[in-house]
């Protein structure tokens, strides 16, 4: 498969309604069994319990029916009462040890398949830290929550509903079927009539639920979906009065899902009022024939009594047989889609003994750098860009939107890998060395500053938990955050993000300068991350930063000329290639594109427009 298809398959396989191939839920199923392999004591307890509790529950019809003979013979005075309460005691223990048995059952299997749920989650939360970035552009971030919420219960819940119901049913029904059928033929038969039956429709329905619930839990998602962009887009929908039209949305997504649900609550009731008429007719079957059979003496009452008792007991395994087989469809779709994101390639790859990066002189150089997007090959984001950069010097890279700045910014700490050339920091490749050492050289403060919900000290520290306060102060002054925080009620241990203080937007910026900071990364690059900055604030952060900048390559990405001008060389980038380069005055003494886009930020804006308005 070309490596495109296989990307686009990969994210494919997260869409809970698409069926999963056969095989691959064959293999998932096998695996789940193979992981159960981890607790060998609790499967085993699990097992034995099933079969213990199976033969205390096939004991109590038998018992039963021989305790009705016993009442009947005392009654007619041919029997003694001693009888009657050993049979009475023996159904009394076996009642309590069926109790014992299943509670067991229940308790092994149960905690065989939280002890796999563990392991799986913590393999998945992993996964998931070190899946390539460009994975991440492909997959809904929902689609991952759900795989590590919903998927894992569907496997979670197989060894007790699937692997140890099997073995239950199959035992009851089996021995079950045998003891009637030995009994008598003609009325084992019957007792067993309504078990095809049910055990059919009881399969038909719960995979005709689970298909609508795969369907209604789309449905939600679209509903949560819109509900969440609404709640999101808030200030744009009321700004543009689309209030209507959002209610419009909201509707048909919420009229789907009740049509949905509606059509769940028909099929199950169906199903079931079949099922229990299936019951309650081969019993009907039983009581008639088996009536004229103990009227005729073929028979003893204690007999039909335990025909009638079995069914009884019966009834519910076997409409339980749907979930069973419901199990196993919902076990081999989620563990399939489980195990394709486990065993999903992580494309920038460290090799398993790489050592980590040793930072001497602290040179940055790019050598022939191209790359290309997964799933955009042929269109090179970046082509031949070759630079060097010393300890102590500052690049600017300014270019139109869409020239790919981002995107090398964004190879230099190895978030994608390189299609052509390579990077290398104080001449080691950083493809040879570990990830978390390249990480640490290279920091980025990104264009949008994700914040934890927690205090503003803990977010600074969030790469270096252990520093001390003295740090963190000087880190917050030099990103012009500190007199801020202090105006704070509860200072440093203000709690920010999604359900603390709201930040404008340039204050998170300053936080996520400070974040960085913290790391003293030999590295540090800023992609456009004081543009909710104001000039004044910018530059103070540029001279208290000048400390930090002696001390590393700083790369600066920004649209703002003001921004950069300073910078010890500028490149200007252009559809991925570096266009010009050389200082400010260097570039404007050139004439060129930096030139041009220079004088459109420098003129009065009323300049401009003059000019355009000429220009029509
Ligand atoms: N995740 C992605 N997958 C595929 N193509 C992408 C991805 N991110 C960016 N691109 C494409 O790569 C090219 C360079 O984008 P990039 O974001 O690096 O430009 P930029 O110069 O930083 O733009 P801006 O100034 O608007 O931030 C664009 O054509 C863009 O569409």
């Amino acid at each position: 498969m070309a490596e495109t298809d296989q990307a686009a398959e990969q994210a494919r396989i997260f869409q809970r309604t698409r069926a999963v191939d056969t095989q691959q839920g064959i293999d998932a199923l096998k695996r789940i069994l193979r992981m159960t392999k981890a607790s060998p004591g609790l499967v085993t307890l699990s097992v034995l319990a099933t079969v213990a509790a199976v033969a205390a529950q096939l004991s109590i019809p038998v018992l039963l029916g021989r305790a009705v003979d016993a009442t009947q013979a005392v009654a007619n005075e041919t029997g003694d009462q001693g009888t009657l309460w050993r049979i009475a005691l023996a159904l009394f223990a076996v009642s309590v040890a069926r109790g014992l048995f299943t509670l067991l059952q229940n308790y092994s299997a149960e905690a065989v398949g939280h002890g796999l749920a563990h392991e799986l989650r913590l393999q998945i939360y992993s996964k998931i830290q070190r899946l390539p970035f460009s994975f991440h552009d492909r997959t809904h971030s929902g689609d991952l929550i759900t795989v590590g919420m919903l998927d894992l219960e569907g496997v979670r819940m197989f060894f007790s509903t699937g692997v140890i119901r099997t073995i239950l049913l199959t035992l009851l029904i089996g021995i079950g079927a045998w003891l009637l059928l030995s009994t008598d033929i003609v009325l084992g038969l019957l007792a067993l009539s309504f078990v095809p039956f049910a055990a059919w429709r009881s399969s038909v329905m719960q995979l005709t639920l689970r298909k609508t619930w795969l369907i209604l839990q789309e449905r939600l998602g679209v509903l949560s979906r819109v509900m969440e962009e609404n709640l999101g887009g808030i200030r744009v929908v009321r700004a543009f009065s689309a209030a209507d039209h959002e209610l419009t949305k909201f509707d048909e997504a919420s009229t789907e899902a009740l049509h949905l649900s509606h059509q769940r609550v028909t099929v199950r009731v169906r199903d079931t009022s079949a099922m229990t008429f299936a019951f309650f007719l081969a019993m009907g079957l039983v009581l008639y024939f088996g009536g004229r059979q103990v009227a005729a003496g073929e028979i003893t009452v204690g007999t039909l009594a335990t025909f009638l008792t079995f069914m009884t007991i019966l009834q519910m395994p076997v409409r339980q047989l749907g979930l069973m087989v419901n199990s196993y469809a919902r076990a081999s779709t989620c563990g399939a889609r489980l195990f394709a994101l486990l065993d999903m390639p992580l494309e920038v790859d460290e090799a398993p003994d790489a050592p980590d990066l040793k930072v001497t002189e602290g040179t940055l150089t790019l050598e022939g750098v191209g790359f290309e997007y997964q799933g955009a090959e042929g269109h090179r984001a970046i082509s031949g860009v070759s630079f060097t950069a010393h300890k102590g010097e500052t690049i600017g890279i300014v270019g139109p939107p869409g020239s790919g700045k981002s995107t090398l910014m964004h190879l230099i700490p190895r978030y994608y890998d390189t299609t052509e050339g390579s990077i290398r920091i104080d001449g080691q490749d950083i493809r040879d060395v570990s990830l978390s050492s390249v990480r640490h050289a290279v920091a980025v403060v990104q264009q949008d500053s994700f914040l934890f919900t927690t205090s503003i000290e803990n977010n600074i520290v969030y790469g270096d938990p252990e520093a001390h306060d003295r740090r963190i102060r000087g880190v917050a002054e030099s990103a012009q955050l500190h007199d801020y925080v202090l105006g704070l009620p509860q200072g440093y241990d203000t709690v920010v993000g999604e359900r603390g203080v709201s930040l404008s937007g340039g204050q998170r910026q300053r936080l996520s300068i400070a974040r960085t900071l913290m790391m003293e990364p030999a590295v540090m690059i800023f992609d456009d991350s004081t543009a909710a900055i104001d000039a004044g604030t910018e530059s103070r952060i540029r001279s208290a930063l000048r400390q930090y900048s002696a001390e590393r390559v700083t790369l600066i990405v920004a649209h703002r000329l003001n921004s950069l001008m300073h910078a010890d060389r500028i490149l200007f980038l252009e559809d991925g290639r570096i266009v010009e380069e050389g200082t400010h005055d260097e570039l404007l003494a050139k004439g060129g594109r930096y030139r041009a886009l220079h004088d459109l930020q420098m003129r009065p804006e009323g300049d401009v427009l003059d000019e355009m308005e000429t220009a029509r």
